[in-house]
């Protein structure tokens, strides 16, 4: 395109304007407004006018393909268009501009027209949007929480804190793999697929969860997570906002633990067999299924107590719990009543089975032999079972049924196994 402007009308449409404008023949400057020689530096479109050429503006690099392109539209092969360069300033500064070519007449002669415009406003914006973007990292990165964005459970980003959660050196070794999934406990899998296709469908605005985590080298980190969705580039995808609650979870399980067993023998505590056997019991009452109940009371305690010191008996307690266990079936329960008592549950059970599992133990533990400083020890224990009939209205009442049994069994001579009659 070929513009015929007069200088004045160039000064007075390019003095005040945001862009600098030049005009010049093979480099030589013929016409710079003011604008076009701020952005290098100098003071007055005149300035630029003296310069033996425009070349030196230009990056080096980029001296023969600006000649090359100058060459092409001026000769008409090639039509005037937008560029960008990089060019460099009085102080030897480099920064890039965006120009747009016109061909012109000047003086009467074809000469080339360049606009320059300034991209320093949008660099800054960009610079600034970077710099809010590091500050957004830096707080991200410096969070004691994890946090992460993926797609469909493939990593979008992730900062140090989740990275190190799950064992990773940093934060990229995580952002290597394909999928989040391995690092959640296989059981919680179907429950964190399901979760991630509600939120990404709007069907629920954040997800809050405990879930078992998997960390790199297989061991297992417990998480309390919030789930939400997020626009990241355009698309609805999953931030995850974790604790690492293992120390608290373990904390939990210690104390549920101790409700629930005996310090000594690790067996079921009395609270625990409790709240069981009333389960149990309706349970079997309802679906007429035969429950069996076996109290036990180890025979002469007291004496070797005081024969063998407190210690030996202790040992003696647990030497008890552990040869039960081996005793009964998985679906079994064996509990610390108390003391040196104790109770065994044996669920869809009946009576003679009952009485022979309570032989069985009861022959066991006669044949123990507990080594003491002072020779071996023996002990022995009685057994009272009783089942659960029709005349059975309660818990109490199966449990007060084995305890004369027990008594009997005492009564008898000890060592043995009494059937509720
Ligand atoms: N070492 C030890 N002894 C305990 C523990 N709990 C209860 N005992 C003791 O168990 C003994 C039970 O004594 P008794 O109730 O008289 O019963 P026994 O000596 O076994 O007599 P029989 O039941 O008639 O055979 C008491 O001396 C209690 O101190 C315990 O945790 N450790």
């Amino acid at each position: 395109m070929l513009v015929n402007l007069s200088p004045a009308i160039n000064e007075q449409l390019f003095i005040k304007s945001h862009y600098g404008v030049v005009i010049h023949r093979d480099f030589k400057a013929l016409y710079a407004d003011d604008n076009y020689a701020r952005y290098f530096g100098y003071q007055s479109g005149q300035d630029i006018v003296s310069l033996t050429s425009l070349l030196q503006l230009i990056a080096p690099h980029e001296h023969e393909s600006a000649i090359q392109a100058y060459r092409a539209v001026m000769s008409g092969k090639q039509q005037p268009g937008v560029s960008s360069y990089k060019n460099i300033d009085k102080n030897g500064n480099e920064f890039i501009v965006l120009t747009v070519d016109h061909v012109i007449e000047w003086q009467g002669e074809k000469a080339m027209q360049i606009t320059i415009i300034d991209l320093s406003p949008h660099v800054e914006t960009h610079r600034k949007l970077q710099a809010s973007e590091e500050r957004y990292r830096e707080l991200v990165d410096g969070s004691i929480q994890g946090i992460l964005v993926h797609k469909n459970f493939k990593p979008l980003f992730c900062n140090h804190a989740y990275a190190q959660m799950f064992g990773f050196e940093d934060d990229q070794a995580l952002m290597n793999i394909n999928s989040i999934l391995p690092l959640i406990s296989s059981i919680y899998h179907h429950q964190a697929q399901q979760d991630n296709q509600a939120l990404l469908a709007g069907k629920k605005d954040a997800i809050k969860t405990e879930s078992k985590g998997v960390r790199a080298d297989g061991s297992t980190v417990w998480l309390s997570v919030l789930s939400r969705p997020v626009q990241w580039n355009g698309e609805r995808v999953i931030q995850v906002t974790a604790m690492d609650i293992t120390e608290q979870q373990l904390l939990r399980q210690q104390l549920e633990h101790r409700a629930n067993y005996d310090g000594l023998t690790n067996l079921l505590n009395r609270r625990a067999l409790s709240e069981l056997l009333e389960k149990q019991f309706a349970y079997h009452q309802i679906h007429s299924a035969p429950l069996c109940c076996v109290l036990i009371d180890l025979d002469n305690f007291k004496a070797i107590n005081d024969q063998y010191g407190h210690h030996i008996g202790d040992k003696i307690l647990k030497l008890f719990a552990a040869t039960s266990k081996k005793n009964i079936r998985e679906s079994d329960y064996i509990c610390r009543w108390g003391g040196e008592e104790f109770v065994l549950i044996l669920p869809n059970t009946d009576i003679e089975r009952a009485a022979f599992i309570a032989e069985r133990l009861c022959d066991a533990i006669a044949k123990l032999r507990l080594p003491t400083g002072n020779g071996y020890v023996n002990f022995s224990a009685s057994m009272g079972v009783s089942s659960l009939s029709d005349n059975t209205s309660n818990v109490d009442l199966l449990l007060s049924k084995a305890d004369n049994a027990l008594y009997q069994a005492k009564h008898l001579g000890k060592n043995r196994v009494v059937i509720a009659s």
